[in-house]
Protein backbone atom coordinates (compact mmCIF):
# COMPACT_ATOMS: atom_id res chain seq x y z
CA UNK A 1 0.00 0.00 0.00
CA UNK A 2 1.39 3.29 -1.11
CA UNK A 3 0.16 6.38 -0.16
CA UNK A 4 1.13 9.76 -1.40
CA UNK A 5 0.59 13.53 -0.04
CA UNK A 6 1.60 17.14 -1.08
CA UNK A 7 0.87 19.40 2.27
CA UNK A 8 1.35 23.19 1.02
CA UNK A 9 4.23 23.97 3.06
CA UNK A 10 6.68 22.80 5.61
CA UNK A 11 4.73 23.55 8.70
CA UNK A 12 1.70 21.38 7.42
CA UNK A 13 4.06 18.64 6.02
CA UNK A 14 5.61 18.48 9.65
CA UNK A 15 2.08 18.56 11.39
CA UNK A 16 0.88 15.70 9.09
CA UNK A 17 3.62 13.80 9.40
CA UNK A 18 3.41 14.17 13.18
CA UNK A 19 0.04 13.33 13.10
CA UNK A 20 0.64 10.12 11.18
CA UNK A 21 3.34 9.19 13.41
CA UNK A 22 1.61 9.23 16.25
CA UNK A 23 -1.58 7.51 15.25
CA UNK A 24 1.16 4.77 13.99
CA UNK A 25 3.00 4.61 17.21
CA UNK A 26 -0.51 4.71 19.14
CA UNK A 27 -1.67 1.93 17.33
CA UNK A 28 1.39 -0.20 17.77
CA UNK A 29 1.25 -0.03 21.66
CA UNK A 30 -2.32 -0.56 21.49
CA UNK A 31 -2.26 -3.84 18.99
CA UNK A 32 1.13 -5.34 20.77
CA UNK A 33 1.52 -2.73 24.19
CA UNK A 34 4.92 -1.72 22.89
CA UNK A 35 6.09 0.66 20.01
CA UNK A 36 9.50 0.13 17.87
CA UNK A 37 10.36 3.41 15.80
CA UNK A 38 13.62 3.83 13.66
CA UNK A 39 14.56 7.88 12.86
CA UNK A 40 15.82 9.56 10.33
CA UNK A 41 18.65 11.65 10.50
CA UNK A 42 19.56 15.00 8.41
CA UNK A 43 17.73 18.46 9.17
CA UNK A 44 13.95 18.09 7.77
CA UNK A 45 12.68 15.59 10.73
CA UNK A 46 13.96 17.84 13.34
CA UNK A 47 11.02 20.11 14.12
CA UNK A 48 9.18 16.72 13.66
CA UNK A 49 10.89 15.60 16.92
CA UNK A 50 10.54 18.80 18.64
CA UNK A 51 6.63 18.33 18.13
CA UNK A 52 6.42 14.46 19.13
CA UNK A 53 8.63 15.61 21.93
CA UNK A 54 5.00 17.76 23.00
CA UNK A 55 3.07 14.77 23.07
CA UNK A 56 1.65 13.17 25.92
CA UNK A 57 2.30 9.18 25.40
CA UNK A 58 3.24 6.12 27.28
CA UNK A 59 7.25 6.53 26.84
CA UNK A 60 7.86 3.87 28.94
CA UNK A 61 5.86 1.48 25.65
CA UNK A 62 8.48 3.62 22.70
CA UNK A 63 11.57 2.16 21.47
CA UNK A 64 13.51 4.35 19.80
CA UNK A 65 16.50 3.02 17.03
CA UNK A 66 18.12 4.90 14.33
CA UNK A 67 17.91 3.96 10.44
CA UNK A 68 21.10 5.20 9.69
CA UNK A 69 23.94 7.18 11.58
CA UNK A 70 27.22 9.64 11.18
CA UNK A 71 29.94 7.73 11.90
CA UNK A 72 30.61 10.54 14.63
CA UNK A 73 30.81 10.52 18.39
CA UNK A 74 27.34 11.00 19.86
CA UNK A 75 28.50 14.48 20.60
CA UNK A 76 29.75 15.52 17.31
CA UNK A 77 27.25 17.78 15.93
CA UNK A 78 26.88 15.81 12.43
CA UNK A 79 24.94 12.81 15.03
CA UNK A 80 21.73 11.90 14.04
CA UNK A 81 21.85 10.59 17.70
CA UNK A 82 22.61 14.04 19.32
CA UNK A 83 19.41 15.64 17.18
CA UNK A 84 17.23 13.66 18.10
CA UNK A 85 18.24 13.73 21.83
CA UNK A 86 18.63 17.92 21.94
CA UNK A 87 15.17 18.02 19.22
CA UNK A 88 12.66 15.06 21.59
CA UNK A 89 14.57 12.66 23.52
CA UNK A 90 15.47 15.03 26.39
CA UNK A 91 12.55 16.74 26.69
CA UNK A 92 10.95 13.14 27.15
CA UNK A 93 10.46 10.96 30.37
CA UNK A 94 11.81 7.84 28.28
CA UNK A 95 13.62 5.32 30.20
CA UNK A 96 17.47 5.08 28.83
CA UNK A 97 17.35 1.75 27.85
CA UNK A 98 14.59 2.08 25.09
CA UNK A 99 16.71 4.51 23.36
CA UNK A 100 18.95 2.30 21.00
CA UNK A 101 21.49 4.73 19.53
CA UNK A 102 24.06 3.08 16.52
CA UNK A 103 27.22 2.52 18.09
CA UNK A 104 29.99 4.78 16.67
CA UNK A 105 32.63 4.14 18.51
CA UNK A 106 34.23 1.15 16.80
CA UNK A 107 37.76 1.61 15.42
CA UNK A 108 36.34 -0.25 12.42
CA UNK A 109 33.04 0.86 11.15
CA UNK A 110 32.02 -2.94 10.09
CA UNK A 111 32.51 -3.78 13.82
CA UNK A 112 29.95 -1.51 14.99
CA UNK A 113 27.22 -2.47 12.21
CA UNK A 114 27.59 -5.89 13.28
CA UNK A 115 27.32 -5.09 16.60
CA UNK A 116 24.15 -2.52 16.00
CA UNK A 117 22.97 -5.97 13.40
CA UNK A 118 23.45 -8.45 17.18
CA UNK A 119 21.72 -5.43 19.03
CA UNK A 120 18.56 -5.43 16.78
CA UNK A 121 18.39 -9.47 16.97
CA UNK A 122 18.36 -9.74 20.09
CA UNK A 123 15.73 -6.91 21.26
CA UNK A 124 13.81 -8.52 18.58
CA UNK A 125 14.77 -12.37 19.01
CA UNK A 126 15.32 -12.70 15.50
CA UNK A 127 18.48 -14.73 14.46
CA UNK A 128 20.13 -16.32 11.42
CA UNK A 129 18.09 -14.69 8.32
CA UNK A 130 14.76 -13.37 9.83
CA UNK A 131 13.99 -9.46 9.52
CA UNK A 132 12.88 -7.54 12.85
CA UNK A 133 9.61 -5.76 11.90
CA UNK A 134 9.91 -2.30 12.67
CA UNK A 135 6.34 -0.80 13.63
CA UNK A 136 7.70 2.69 11.79
CA UNK A 137 10.74 3.52 9.96
CA UNK A 138 10.91 7.33 9.39
CA UNK A 139 13.04 8.18 6.08
CA UNK A 140 14.23 11.38 4.48
CA UNK A 141 15.23 11.78 0.95
CA UNK A 142 18.39 13.09 -0.71
CA UNK A 143 18.58 15.34 -3.87
CA UNK A 144 20.53 12.57 -4.96
CA UNK A 145 17.59 10.09 -3.60
CA UNK A 146 20.09 8.31 -1.46
CA UNK A 147 17.55 7.48 1.83
CA UNK A 148 19.13 6.23 5.49
CA UNK A 149 22.58 6.14 3.98
CA UNK A 150 22.15 4.15 1.38
CA UNK A 151 23.55 6.13 -1.70
CA UNK A 152 24.00 6.07 -5.24
CA UNK A 153 26.06 2.77 -6.49
CA UNK A 154 27.37 1.72 -3.25
CA UNK A 155 28.01 -1.77 -2.08
CA UNK A 156 24.89 -0.73 0.85
CA UNK A 157 22.78 -0.77 -1.61
CA UNK A 158 23.18 -4.96 -2.11
CA UNK A 159 23.57 -5.96 1.40
CA UNK A 160 21.33 -8.72 2.56
CA UNK A 161 21.92 -8.89 6.03
CA UNK A 162 20.13 -6.10 8.85
CA UNK A 163 22.88 -3.46 9.01
CA UNK A 164 25.57 -2.21 6.60
CA UNK A 165 28.32 0.08 6.15
CA UNK A 166 27.00 3.26 3.86
CA UNK A 167 29.35 5.61 2.34
CA UNK A 168 28.82 9.13 1.59
CA UNK A 169 32.01 10.10 -0.53
CA UNK A 170 34.44 8.92 1.62
CA UNK A 171 32.60 9.37 4.87
CA UNK A 172 31.48 5.75 6.67
CA UNK A 173 27.87 5.28 7.92
CA UNK A 174 26.12 2.93 9.47
CA UNK A 175 22.63 2.28 7.76
CA UNK A 176 19.31 -0.26 7.83
CA UNK A 177 19.78 -2.08 4.66
CA UNK A 178 16.71 -2.46 2.29
CA UNK A 179 15.16 -5.69 3.45
CA UNK A 180 15.33 -4.50 6.87
CA UNK A 181 13.38 -1.03 5.67
CA UNK A 182 11.17 -3.27 3.65
CA UNK A 183 10.25 -5.54 6.29
CA UNK A 184 8.88 -2.68 8.29
CA UNK A 185 4.61 -2.41 8.98
CA UNK A 186 5.21 0.96 8.32
CA UNK A 187 8.01 2.87 6.26
CA UNK A 188 7.20 7.54 6.13
CA UNK A 189 9.12 9.17 3.79
CA UNK A 190 9.31 13.06 5.04
CA UNK A 191 10.77 14.78 2.28
CA UNK A 192 10.61 18.96 1.81
CA UNK A 193 12.58 21.42 -0.48
CA UNK A 194 12.50 22.30 -4.19
CA UNK A 195 16.23 20.27 -4.56
CA UNK A 196 14.51 17.35 -3.84
CA UNK A 197 12.06 17.57 -7.01
CA UNK A 198 13.93 16.16 -9.55
CA UNK A 199 15.65 12.95 -7.44
CA UNK A 200 11.32 12.50 -6.63
CA UNK A 201 10.46 12.74 -10.36
CA UNK A 202 12.84 9.85 -10.61
CA UNK A 203 12.32 7.80 -8.02
CA UNK A 204 8.22 8.11 -9.00
CA UNK A 205 9.03 7.20 -12.94
CA UNK A 206 8.17 4.21 -14.19
CA UNK A 207 11.44 2.82 -14.49
CA UNK A 208 14.96 4.69 -13.78
CA UNK A 209 18.17 3.13 -12.51
CA UNK A 210 16.77 1.66 -8.65
CA UNK A 211 20.84 2.16 -8.25
CA UNK A 212 21.11 5.34 -8.96
CA UNK A 213 18.28 6.57 -7.07
CA UNK A 214 18.61 4.27 -4.13
CA UNK A 215 14.83 5.65 -2.31
CA UNK A 216 13.17 3.14 -5.52
CA UNK A 217 14.40 0.31 -3.78
CA UNK A 218 12.29 0.81 -0.75
CA UNK A 219 9.06 -1.06 -1.71
CA UNK A 220 7.84 -2.64 1.84
CA UNK A 221 5.17 -5.12 2.29
CA UNK A 222 3.75 -3.60 4.99
CA UNK A 223 2.72 0.77 4.38
CA UNK A 224 4.39 3.29 2.65
CA UNK A 225 3.92 6.91 3.14
CA UNK A 226 5.77 9.34 0.64
CA UNK A 227 4.75 13.08 2.47
CA UNK A 228 6.25 15.66 0.64
CA UNK A 229 5.77 19.26 0.87
CA UNK A 230 4.34 21.79 -2.53
CA UNK A 231 8.61 22.67 -3.23
CA UNK A 232 9.33 19.25 -3.55
CA UNK A 233 5.98 17.76 -4.25
CA UNK A 234 4.30 19.89 -7.07
CA UNK A 235 5.00 18.08 -10.46
CA UNK A 236 3.88 15.06 -8.93
CA UNK A 237 0.74 16.62 -8.00
CA UNK A 238 -1.03 14.84 -10.77
CA UNK A 239 -0.29 11.00 -9.76
CA UNK A 240 -0.46 11.82 -5.67
CA UNK A 241 -3.84 10.48 -5.62
CA UNK A 242 -3.77 7.46 -3.03
CA UNK A 243 -2.50 4.18 -5.08
CA UNK A 244 -3.77 0.98 -3.64
O1 LIG B 1 21.84 10.77 8.04
C1 LIG B 1 21.18 11.41 7.23
O2 LIG B 1 21.52 12.50 6.72
C2 LIG B 1 19.82 10.95 6.85
O3 LIG B 1 19.37 9.88 7.38
C3 LIG B 1 19.64 11.11 5.37
O4 LIG B 1 19.17 9.99 4.69
C4 LIG B 1 18.67 12.27 5.22
O5 LIG B 1 17.37 11.81 5.56
C5 LIG B 1 18.68 12.81 3.82
O6 LIG B 1 20.02 13.12 3.48
C6 LIG B 1 17.84 14.09 3.76
O7 LIG B 1 18.44 15.04 4.59
P1 LIG B 1 17.74 16.47 4.83
O8 LIG B 1 16.48 16.18 5.60
O9 LIG B 1 18.75 17.23 5.67
O10 LIG B 1 17.48 17.06 3.49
Amino acid sequence: MKKVEVLSDKPALIERALQLTIAKMTNAIAERGVCTIALSGGSTPKPLYEAIAAQHLPWEKIHVFWGDERYVPPNHPDSNQLMARQAWLNRVNIPGENIHPIPTNEADPAVAARKYEEHLQAFFQTSGDEFPKFDIILLGMGSDGHTASLFPHTEALKARGLIAVGNKQEEPRITFTVPLINHARCVVFVVAGADKKAALAQVFAPDADDFNYPSRLIQPQGELWWLLDQSAGEELQVSTAAES
